[in-house]
């Protein structure tokens, strides 16, 4: 199911037009959280810390409800309650409050709620490292909404942040849960409906429909994957054998030398155009080195283009692609080659990368994104680390050209084949090499 995600202007939005109080929808947020903390663990000592805003309200509900469950609970508060909803909450609590401190005692249960999507300035140096403290001494350690210390929007840290075991996203999933560096810090990722129901063009990219091969079809109707040879050939041979085991009908290969070891499926030839109408999708930049003369033989294709690496380097202008139908596969350094520095945080770059090129921008990184023209984002779930190895991105655009390829529209094209390169990972294990992810793509495809 694909999960929204929405930023602190969307989420404060959503509170106000929810169809209960704001007083529900706490209860409901708390009631979440002692559910959550009640699968992971059996009736123990759980210590909540409650800081002075709503999200300190959602722990004072919680305490009560693991309380009611059988947890023996202790509340330590960074201040007393700011928000009326979180006086309420607080009042409710007919329990001890301590004082939030040095001399906090541990538990095995740590529930943060010190700060959520409110939070404005780094933490306190000696809050953060009684954070810190505490978080390293329990045995399972759950965020509420977001581990205190990280921005809700920017997904950075202001201050030490410890790892949880499990962030319980209130109503939605907001940015910073899906990118770096705070979603390391998230642990797993489970979404509490508390009754908001809000649209969003931002989503975390799920699970692929595929398109069906019919069954009477031919190889052309299966994608012609044609790829574009340059000076290197390695990378290009990852990206082919990528295209062909993503159940592309056809790949063919532009090549002025052969390249030893591709199967023998793969066609290699010096002959032939890229007017061909037969071809589903065409690759550029793998291994292309210093042969900017391929872009401008690919944009004369009247066909959807993908352009990786070396290629990204070598567009020059992003408006040069206006009017063609391309995705574009960066990482960092490429996307700042192509369109220099943007402001903002990852997801805005993302999207203003695609207005200038009015294409689809693959924003690689532990955070890919996928960015629309109409600014549609789709932020990919976690993918293993081990897949910041040479060549991962080869294989990544050798599936996205084949989907493409397959009749898939450009944005799910790029969604489809960052949700698949990441399972790949997932099946190849630790420490992996980009040919084990080719290995892994038949099942995923
Ligand atoms: N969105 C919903 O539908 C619901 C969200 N709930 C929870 O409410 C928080 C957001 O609450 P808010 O009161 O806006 O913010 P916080 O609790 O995160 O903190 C605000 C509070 O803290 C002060 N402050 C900010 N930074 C610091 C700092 N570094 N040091 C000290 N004090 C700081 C700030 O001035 C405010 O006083 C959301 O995440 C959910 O957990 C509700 O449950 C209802 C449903
Ligand atoms: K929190």
């Amino acid at each position: 199911m694909t999960r929204t995600i929405l930023t602190l202007e969307q989420m404060r939005e959503a509170e106000q037009a929810a169809e209960c109080s704001l007083g529900e929808l706490m209860e409901r947020a708390g009631e979440a959280l002692a559910e959550a903390v009640a699968l992971g663990s059996a009736p123990r000592a759980v210590l909540v810390l409650a800081g002075p805003g709503n999200n300190g309200g959602d722990g004072y509900v919680a305490a009560r409800h693991l309380r009611d469950r059988g947890f023996d609970v202790r509340i330590a508060a960074l201040a007393d309650p700011k928000s009326d909803l979180a006086v309420d909450a607080r009042t409710a609590w007919d329990g001890e409050v301590e004082r939030l401190g040095d001399d906090t005692k541990p538990a095995p249960i740590l529930i943060d709620c010190l700060f959520g999507t409110g939070l404005s300035r780094p933490l306190d140096d000696a809050l953060a490292a009684t954070l810190m403290r505490l978080a390293e001494r329990a045995e399972f350690t759950i965020a509420c909404d977001l581990p205190s210390g990280i921005e809700t929007d920017s997904g950075a840290l202001l201050s030490d942040v410890p790892e949880y075991d499990l962030t319980l996203a209130l109503g939605a999933l907001k940015p910073a849960h899906r990118l770096s560096p705070a979603m390391r810090h998230c642990g797993q990722v489970a979404v509490a409906d508390i009754g908001i129901d809000a649209a969003s063009d931002w989503f975390e990219i799920a699970e692929p429909v595929l398109p069906p091969a019919r069954p009477e079809g031919h190889k052309y109707d299966r994608g012609l994957v044609q790829l574009l040879a340059g000076e290197m050939p390695g990378a290009i041979a990852l990206a082919a054998k990528a295209a062909a085991r993503s159940g592309a009908g056809y790949v063919r290969l532009f090549t002025s030398q052969p390249i030893e070891g591709l199967p023998d499926a793969i066609v290699q030839t010096d002959q032939g155009s890229v007017q061909d109408e037969r071809i589903g999708c065409l690759l550029v930049g793998p291994g292309m080195g210093d042969i900017p003369v391929l872009i401008t033989l690919a944009l004369t294709a009247p066909k959807p283009i993908v352009f990786d690496a070396d290629a990204i380097r070598h567009v020059g202008d992003p408006e040069r692609l206006v009017g063609h139908d391309v995705i574009l596969t960066p990482h960092e350094g490429e996307l700042k080659a192509l369109f220099g520095d943007i402001e903002g945080s990852k997801a805005d770059r993302a999207l203003v990368a695609a207005q200038r090129c009015q294409n689809v921008v693959v924003y690689k990184g532990a955070d890919t994104l996928v960015a629309a023209p109409d600014g549609r984002l789709g932020f990919a779930p976690p993918a293993p680390s081990a897949l910041a190895t040479a060549g991962t991105g080869d294989v990544l655009s050798g599936i996205i050209a084949t989907l493409r390829a397959r009749g898939m529209d450009a944005f799910e094209a790029a969604c489809a084949g960052v949700w698949i390169h990441g399972r790949a990972a997932e099946r190849a294990g630790d420490p992996l090499i980009a040919d084990d992810l080719i290995a892994a793509l038949p099942d995923l495809t």
